[in-house]
């Protein structure tokens, strides 16, 4: 099978303060997230001007990407879409059928399986495809990737990196917290669900292993929806009270759910986090994401080159390689089913 284009396929985020309610209301549309949410996350867009660096954080990804993919050889044209703000994938993928492209790889910005993780963007897939209609260009999503020996390995230094100069600093890894109805619900149900917590707490182990850290937590941030719906635990921030509690002089806070350091990370770590951590005289430092490591480029290139020869998967993990997806179909019958939530 051959493959004209690599469409980069993302989340979005908005570059100005008159973008961030309309972004929002894409993000949550249908999804029961209440208004106060809303109303406090668009605060804290416009804590930076109303810019996410998302998509500058992705642009300069991208062109990595293709420097890497040119010196290895791999002669494809990379296409940037998002799935709540422009450019939204529905357009780049007109824009694809335009410039004659007929089938591309999707390279998804998560390395986790899941509702929001995964099966999400192959949504994003289908809808892109129904919306060009006819001619729509086939689109494969490459796989997960949480246990890459180049995802790992980036984190495990940056890990290494941020301990410097906190003595005595806890490992805590943590990842967006997802309603724990959907953590059940999530990979096939012979599986039997879990499969993005279990990712999640894998790759803290393979992380945790190459930094040659013993003693590490696994928790959890950004969560939204009503308080009485349990979404996964603990929360950071309360985390960090336990641990203060405990004597825990300093943190290190490895945001191993994450591949760039998008609003989540920089408001919910580097700003909530940070400053519970102040308040209890706790030393904090944050482990950088891999987007801007060198290895994230060549992660991607391995990927694509990886599926274009058919060869095996280098992984880490004794987890089953999954979320290679054609036009958006499920990985398996019934994996990461969207589970509806109630709106309070
Ligand atoms: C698992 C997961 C990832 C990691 C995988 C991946 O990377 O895809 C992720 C990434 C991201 N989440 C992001 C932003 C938001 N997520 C929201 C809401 C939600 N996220 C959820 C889960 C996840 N989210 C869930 C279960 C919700 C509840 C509502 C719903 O089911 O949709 C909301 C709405 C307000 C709120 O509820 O907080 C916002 C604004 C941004 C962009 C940040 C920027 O702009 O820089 C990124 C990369
Ligand atoms: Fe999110």
């Amino acid at each position: 099978m051959s493959f004209d284009a690599l469409l980069w396929l993302s989340f979005g985020g908005p570059e100005g303060p008159g973008e961030v309610m309309p972004f929002l209301e894409n993000v949550t549309r249908g999804r029961g997230v209440p208004r106060e949410r809303l109303a406090e996350v668009a605060e804290h867009y416009q804590h930076f001007g109303g810019i996410s660096p998302i998509n500058r954080l992705n642009r300069e990804a991208i062109a990595a990407v293709e420097k890497e993919l040119a010196a290895q050889g791999v002669d494809l044209p990379v296409y940037f879409g998002n799935r709540n703000w422009h450019p939204m994938v529905e357009d780049t993928l007109a824009r694809m059928k335009a410039d004659g492209v007929r089938r591309a790889l999707v390279f998804p910005t998560s390395a986790y399986g899941g509702y929001s993780a995964c099966r999400q963007y192959d949504e994003d897939i289908e809808r892109a495809r129904a919306a060009v209609g006819e001619g729509a260009p086939e689109l494969t999503k490459l796989r997960q990737f949480f246990d890459h020996p180049l995802f790992v390995s980036a984190f495990a230094d940056a890990l290494r990196d941020a301990h410097k100069g906190l003595e005595n600093a806890r490992t805590v890894f943590t990842a967006h917290s997802v309603p724990d109805s959907a953590d059940l619900a999530a990979g096939p149900p012979e599986e039997g669900g879990r499969r993005y917590s279990k990712q999640i707490a894998e790759a803290a182990r393979l992380v945790a292993a190459e930094a040659g850290v013993a003693e590490y937590d696994v928790v959890w941030q950004s969560r939204s929806g009503p308080p009485q719906v349990p979404w996964l635990e603990p929360d950071i921030v309360d985390h960090l009270d336990a641990l203060h509690a405990q004597g825990v002089p300093a943190v290190v806070v490895c945001p191993v759910g994450f591949v760039s350091d998008h609003l989540e990370v920089i408001w919910d770590l580097d700003n909530e986090a940070a400053e519970r951590a102040a308040e209890h005289g706790m030393g904090f430092a944050r482990v950088a994401t891999p987007n801007a490591d060198p290895r994230f480029a060549e992660l991607v290139a391995e990927l694509v080159r990886e599926h274009l020869s058919g060869a095996p998967a280098r992984k880490l993990s004794d987890f089953p390689a999954a979320g290679c997806t054609v036009n958006g179909a499920p990985c398996a019958v019934g994996c990461c089913q969207p589970v509806r939530r109630p709106s309070r």
